[in-house]
């Protein structure tokens, strides 16, 4: 393949063609023969040497099964609170409580400890630059403001910036979408860069590269008619589009390319980079640096972090479709994935697929997810989703990083999409922000009432059908409701229903849209999350910043990020809590913690005053985050690449 020179550095207006000149030929890389399977071998002896030298446990043998078995015996010390299956007998929900109430991973102790170390060392947590920079890669499906449908679309869009702003080379490469409606103009201050072909699907694919540099980062959208349609990044009214895994292939055979010909600023990012890989989207990252490109001397020295925002969405399609992906034949066993036999469709179905986050799951550096809740969660049978043991056997490199905030988006003493401002040593703004709430939702003006609200993806994971179960009760109460969502058809008629029914009380807002979702913080005073399993949630974290009490499912991010309420408890502490974490999940335990909370903004206002307060002052930004981030990303090129 002949090596083109560039016409210009980049940012540059005309379109280049960018071929770096150690390009694999992706030809070869399909018909080559001697991979190994390394990463089987790997994750028994890695398991084995993280268990000892950070646990101190000795490794019970050689055998990967007991390591396994280690697990199921630790993970049986977790109390099962409860349940849900469907009629398969597959768990839908579930309510853990963890080994003595603890969030316990292996190297937890270690990440604290070298946590608080970090922090003093860099005297203080605002502005703090690292102490070691990298060549960042962000490989996401959604990154605000250009595309978001939810919590993925938040973290991509701001913790870059801030790893941006303690000194890191940060890049984001993400779709250009191009859904013919007003979101469009979120990506008119990107350029045309050049275009390059990765091979995938049979054929060489052709994808444009745009470029916008913002805030301190690269953000880099791939380009290609796939991209361009009407509804959302995933799907539309008709469900999800049927080629996403041709949509997120490309994404990530484009994204893997982006740092070795891109001179951004004048420089590549170069092979020595560590690329963030976001859910399943990005998933075939580490498999490409480990199949396509270390092979054959490139990306030796790049390492890869999987961080897992949701489980639940694994990008599983038929194994026929494993052609398509542009890997070695001899790698098909890192994504096989065999459904049970209930799982099945019919007699001559023999459940066979590829599975692309598993695949991650087995070549990736190190593996994080969105809160340490979350990551003790998916190493249990309850909240796996299949993946459990694979990733139990991973858990020396698994850690939970609990996410930040844009704190300057939601801040509620400067906020642009609310009535009035307000903080924690003025809380007069609040009330105003309810008034104009009422008011531009047609409900009764009641300062006094207690308004109760809902933001989120209405889907089964976010606990929408027991808010369903619990309206005709709650509705009977002197409160108000008003719930912004978008998804699931038949809660979106539910909710236009709902709305008919209770004028006085219900409103129902049906679609995405950020400054409402803006307004309801500010203008509730409770919010209620009864996800199923919530891997973090940012809308508790929104609502604390914004003096709006939560009323939580107790599970996973929530878990650890709201303080449970109880003016009873021992001495002090109820002048701890920032909210409610109910269990089980239950329309019943539901709607008693929203009672208490409802109880309390009535009758006890010095103690509802606290709760906003202790909520508005919590410590929310991604400062904390990010210096976590940074220990994860040490520990990465510390090792050696899990698969050389
Ligand atoms: N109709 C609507 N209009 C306007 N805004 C809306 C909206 N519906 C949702 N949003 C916004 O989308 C975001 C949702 O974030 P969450 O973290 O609560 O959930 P999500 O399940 O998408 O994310 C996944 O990834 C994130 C990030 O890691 C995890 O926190 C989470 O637990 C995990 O499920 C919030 O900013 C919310 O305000």
């Amino acid at each position: 393949m002949e090596s083109l020179k560039f016409t210009s550095l980049i940012p540059c207006k005309s379109p280049v063609n960018l071929v770096r000149p150690r390009l694999v030929n992706h030809h070869d890389v399909i018909g080559q023969v001697g991979f190994a399977p390394l990463w089987k071998k790997r994750s028994k002896i890695e398991a084995l040497r993280l268990r000892t030298s950070v646990s101190g446990k000795a490794p019970g043998s050689q055998d990967g099964a007991s390591v396994v078995q280690d697990e199921k015996e630790e993970a049986a010390k977790a109390v099962l609170l409860g349940a849900e299956r469907d009629s398969s007998g597959s768990v839908i929900g579930f309510n853990l409580s963890p080994p003595n109430g603890e969030i316990v991973m292996d190297t937890d102790e270690v990440l604290t400890s070298d946590r608080v170390k970090v922090v003093e060392d860099v005297g203080g947590k605002q502005k703090s630059k690292a102490k070691v920079t990298r060549s960042i890669v962000f490989v996401t499906a959604e990154a605000a403001p250009y595309s978001k449908t939810g919590g993925l679309g938040d973290v991509c869009g701001s913790l870059p910036v801030v790893l941006a702003g303690r000194g890191h080379r940060v890049m984001v490469v993400s779709p250009r979408y191009l859904h013919g409606s007003p979101a469009d103009k979120n990506f008119s201050g990107v350029i045309d860069v050049g275009h390059i072909n990765v091979f995938c699907f049979g054929a060489e694919q052709e994808v444009a590269f745009f470029h916008e540099y913002r805030e301190g980062v690269d953000w880099v959208f791939v380009d290609h008619p796939s991209f361009h349609r009407p509804g959302n990044p995933y799907g539309d009214s008709f469900g999800a589009f049927g080629d996403n895994q041709f949509r997120f292939t490309l994404l990530s055979h484009a994204a893997c390319e982006a740092p070795l010909v891109l001179p951004l600023g004048g420089f590549t990012y170069g092979e020595k980079c560590l690329f963030m890989v976001n859910d399943w989207h990005a998933g075939l990252v580490p498999l490409l640096l480990a199949a396509k490109y270390r092979p054959h001397g490139v990306y030796a020295d790049a390492r890869s972090v999987l961080l897992i925002h949701n489980l639940a969405h694994q990008g599983v399609e038929s194994a026929v479709t494993y052609k398509n992906l542009g890997l070695p034949a001899e790698w098909y066993g890192a994504l096989e994935w065999v459904f049970p036999e209930w799982a099945r469709a019919h007699a001559l179905d023999r459940g066979e697929a590829v599975n692309i986050l598993k695949g991650a799951i087995v070549t990736t550096d190190r593996i994080l997810t969105v809160s340490e809740g979350y990551a003790w969660e998916i190493t249990t049978v309850e909240g796996g989703y299949g993946l459990n043991e694979l990733l139990s056997s991973r858990k020396s490199v698994l850690n939970g990083i609990t996410n930040g905030i844009d704190v300057i988006d939601w801040d509620p003493s400067s906020d642009n999409h609310i009535a009035s401002h307000y903080s924690a040593d003025d809380l007069s703004g609040k009330v105003e922000c309810k008034i104009a709430l009422q008011k531009e939702l047609g409900l009764p003006i009641r300062p006094d009432c207690p308004l109760i609200g809902f933001i989120g993806r209405l889907d089964y994971q976010k606990g929408i059908d027991l808010i369903q179960s619990g309206i005709p009760e709650l509705m009977k109460d002197d409160v108000q409701f008003v719930m912004l969502g978008s998804g699931d058809i038949q809660c979106q008629d539910w909710m236009r229903i709902a709305e008919a029914t209770y004028k006085d009380k219900f409103r129902g807002w049906v679609g995405f849209n950020v400054p409402v979702s803006h307004r309801i913080t500010a203008g509730c005073d409770i919010l209620l999350m009864p996800s199923r399993f919530e891997p973090c949630g940012l809308n508790q974290l929104y609502a604390m910043r914004y003096g709006t009490i939560p009323v939580v499912h107790s599970t996973g991010g929530l878990r650890d990020t709201v303080v449970n309420f109880n003016p009873y408890g021992p001495e002090g502490q109820g002048e701890l809590g920032t909210g409610w974490t109910f269990s089980p999940l239950t329309k019943e335990s539901m709607l008693a913690a929203l009672r208490l909370a409802v109880e309390t903004y009535k009758k006890h206002k010095p103690s509802w005053e606290g709760l906003m307060k202790r909520g508005m002052e919590r410590d929310f930004t991604w400062e904390s985050a990010a210096i976590q981030y940074e220990q994860v990303f040490e520990w990465a090129f510390i090792d050696p690449p899990y698969v050389a």
